[in-house]
């Protein structure tokens, strides 16, 4: 007994906690305006039975004109009160119905980005996520449920507590001896009935919840996969135009229909799976309320028969006891709904409370104006989580201050990789990284990160306004936005967009937005990297999109796009590297080569040399065959 009653603490902690969460994070006024609507929904209609109980005594009785009018002019003033409250409440809930909905989805979006970036990439936590939203979307489970659950225990609880107090005239009234059922009703064991009753509701409400979160929650294990292929197949695919040319060339659509098909005979057998058991539930949790309704009419009606009530009494109580059956189901059931939805609260928290685990420095780093910044990678070793093979295995590696480095390497080699432990991304599993002598998890992350701009390879620009997505930011300096995408090499197309620096990238937000080719998209990525103005600048791939001769643009102008800063480039064109002072070979995750270009290309059975033959010979078999064209 003791263990339940700690148990169901705990249960009503957790609830209690959830509404906090929900409160604090900007929902207070709309939990109050749910509660405010409820309350009244519940006690207009008791007002007015108790008003209608009153006004027929009056008129079946004395008949006191001046009495009967005070008791329409109370009835109708309280009426218009209540009810402009009301409406009050309802129209403000409305309002704030979006922002309930951005509240909620914030909730989860903040914490990705606040999640330690090997989380983010972990299949397991998108799997977590995916139920959280999924049992949200289609159960209204986990933490939306306490939004929907106010209303009803608000109206619940405020028309029992009220009917109560209307009906409870009926039990007190004394009656003479009755022969047969009336007698049983209108004596003492009525009351003893419709309590039994009651309880006897809770009891099987409970069950039917604790029933119903089960069948629910293995359908969510089960659903996962099967809702992720849902979205995947009719939202990801056909809503996004980037995909509708593979889709056409290689008609994917028929991949597309085998997997719709599969998808939709799983969830045709999840739905028989949940169909019976949910409907024999629903039929057991429904039948309670009426049985009570029945016993407390009995009641009332063997009272009235015998005349201890009249006319009014028998509308009072009669109405007073369907409000009754009625809110304390509702009462009961999102009570005990709630109680079975704290598996998926408790499923929710997990994962907004889920601790980042890599280290948090506190250390400042320095603000160097001469950018005097040393990077060393200490035989650093490194394994994706969840992975058994070295993505880089004892790297030796110094990024020298002002010196433009270039990564080279065959495919998987552990280029960038590497980029994305200097950039804390991930923490070596073995060895460290150490700025001016220190290990780097020492310092306070977002100023570590503040040291580097980077243009990954799967570099990604939001469908901003041209100028906030180079800067990052709504507000920006408007004469380095220009200056730094004229130096990535976008100068003559930014003339050719009406809007300049307002024009929207792509038109998910603005028709007049302009769709930019790869190319002109990786450009605005590297101003973006130059706008950051950071001592470090990382490049991977930054070419792969340009034409020859904005490439052979960049790469001529990177010791002065570069300036100061110490630059890394990963690039398989190997003829670029030649403009870097020096070159990093990597081969199977490890460093193989290091050294200048000349100083490579003299190693004659090295790596490099290998990669510069190959490549070389590709380049003088198509001069051959273009007849000289190049020339
Ligand atoms: N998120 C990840 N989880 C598990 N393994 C990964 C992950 N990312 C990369 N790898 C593996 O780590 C190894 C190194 O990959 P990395 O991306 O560093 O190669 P790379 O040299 O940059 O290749 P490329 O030239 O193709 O860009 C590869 O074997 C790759 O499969």
């Amino acid at each position: 007994m003791k263990q339940r009653w700690s148990r169901f603490k705990e249960e009503m902690a957790l609830i209690l906690r959830g509404y906090r969460y929900l409160a604090g994070a900007g929902s207070r006024q709309m939990l109050i305006c749910y509660a405010g609507e409820a309350a009244l929904s519940a006690l207009i209609p008791i007002i007015n039975l108790y008003f209608s109980g009153q006004l027929i005594d009056e008129l079946a009785g004395s008949r006191d004109v001046n009495r009967l009018a005070l008791l329409a002019g109370l009835a109708a003033g309280i009426n218009l009160v209540l009810l402009l409250i009301r409406h009050f409440c309802t129209r403000r809930k409305e309002g704030l119905y979006t922002t309930m909905w951005n509240d909620m989805y914030m909730l989860y979006s903040r914490k990705l980005l606040k999640m330690d970036y090997q989380d983010v990439e972990d299949v397991r936590v998108q799997e977590k996520l995916d139920k959280i939203k999924q049992l949200q979307n289609w159960g209204g489970r986990g933490l939306v449920t306490l939004y929907w659950a106010v209303s009803d225990m608000v109206e619940g609880l405020v028309g029992v507590l009220s009917s109560m107090a209307l009906a409870l005239g009926v039990f007190l009234v004394p009656v003479p001896e009755l022969p047969g059922l009336a007698g049983v009703f209108a004596s003492g064991w009525g009351t003893v009935i419709v309590i039994a009753l009651l309880l006897l509701s809770f009891v099987v409400f409970k069950l039917a919840s604790d029933k119903s979160t089960q069948v629910w929650d293995s359908l969510a294990d089960d659903m996962t996969l099967v809702n992720r292929l849902f979205m995947y197949y009719h939202w990801t695919l056909p809503n996004d135009h980037k995909q509708g040319k593979d889709m056409r060339l290689y008609n994917e659509a028929r991949v597309m229909k085998q997997e719709m098909d599969e998808y939709n005979s799983t969830w045709g057998v999840m739905e028989k799976k949940r169909s019976p058991t949910l409907g024999w539930i629903g039929a057991v949790e429904a039948a309670f309320p009426y049985l009570l309704s029945a016993s407390v009419y009995l009641t009332v009606t063997a009272k009235a028969w015998c005349g201890a009530i009249g006319l009014g009494g028998v509308v009072q109580y009669v109405g007073a006891v369907s409000r009754f059956a009625g809110s304390l189901q509702k009462l009961v059931n999102r009570f005990t709904g709630l109680l079975s939805n704290n598996e998926f609260l408790r499923g929710s928290f997990e994962f907004l409370d889920r601790e980042n685990t890599k280290y948090q420095g506190t250390l400042p780093t320095e603000k160097r104006l001469d950018n005097e910044f040393l990077i060393e990678f200490h035989d650093v070793s490194f394994k994706y989580p969840g992975t058994d093979s070295w993505a880089l295995r004892h790297l030796n590696l110094e990024l020298r201050i002002g010196e433009r480095l270039a990564v080279v390497g065959r495919n998987g080699s552990g280029k960038t990789t590497m980029i994305k432990l200097l950039c804390r991304l991930y923490d070596p599993t073995e060895g460290e990284i150490t700025l001016n002598g220190i290990d780097i998890k020492k310092y306070n992350y977002d100023e570590y990160m503040a040291l580097f701009s980077v243009v990954f390879q799967d570099y990604h620009l939001f469908s901003f306004q041209l100028g906030q997505s180079v800067a990052a930011s709504v507000q920006y300096d408007k004469d380095r936005v220009l200056h730094d995408l004229k130096e990535a090499g976008l100068g003559e197309r930014l003339g050719t967009l009406p809007q300049g620096l307002d024009t929207y990238i792509t038109k998910d937000f603005d028709d007049a937005g302009v769709e930019f080719s790869g190319g002109e998209t990786q450009k605005a990525a590297i101003a973006r990297a130059l706008y950051k103005d950071a001592p470090f600048l990382v490049l991977d791939e930054p070419t792969a999109a340009l034409d020859p001769l904005a490439e052979s643009e960049v790469y001529r102008r990177f010791g002065e796009i570069a300036g100061n800063k110490t630059a890394v480039c990963i690039s398989h064109r190997l003829s670029s590297c030649r403009f870097c002072d020096r070159i990093a070979v990597f081969q199977k995750g490890r460093l193989v080569q290091l050294g200048s270009h000349d100083g490579l290309l003299s190693e004659e059975q090295g790596a490099y040399r290998r990669l510069w033959d190959a490549q070389a010979r590709y380049y003088a078999q198509e001069k051959i065959d273009m007849g000289g064209i190049l020339d």
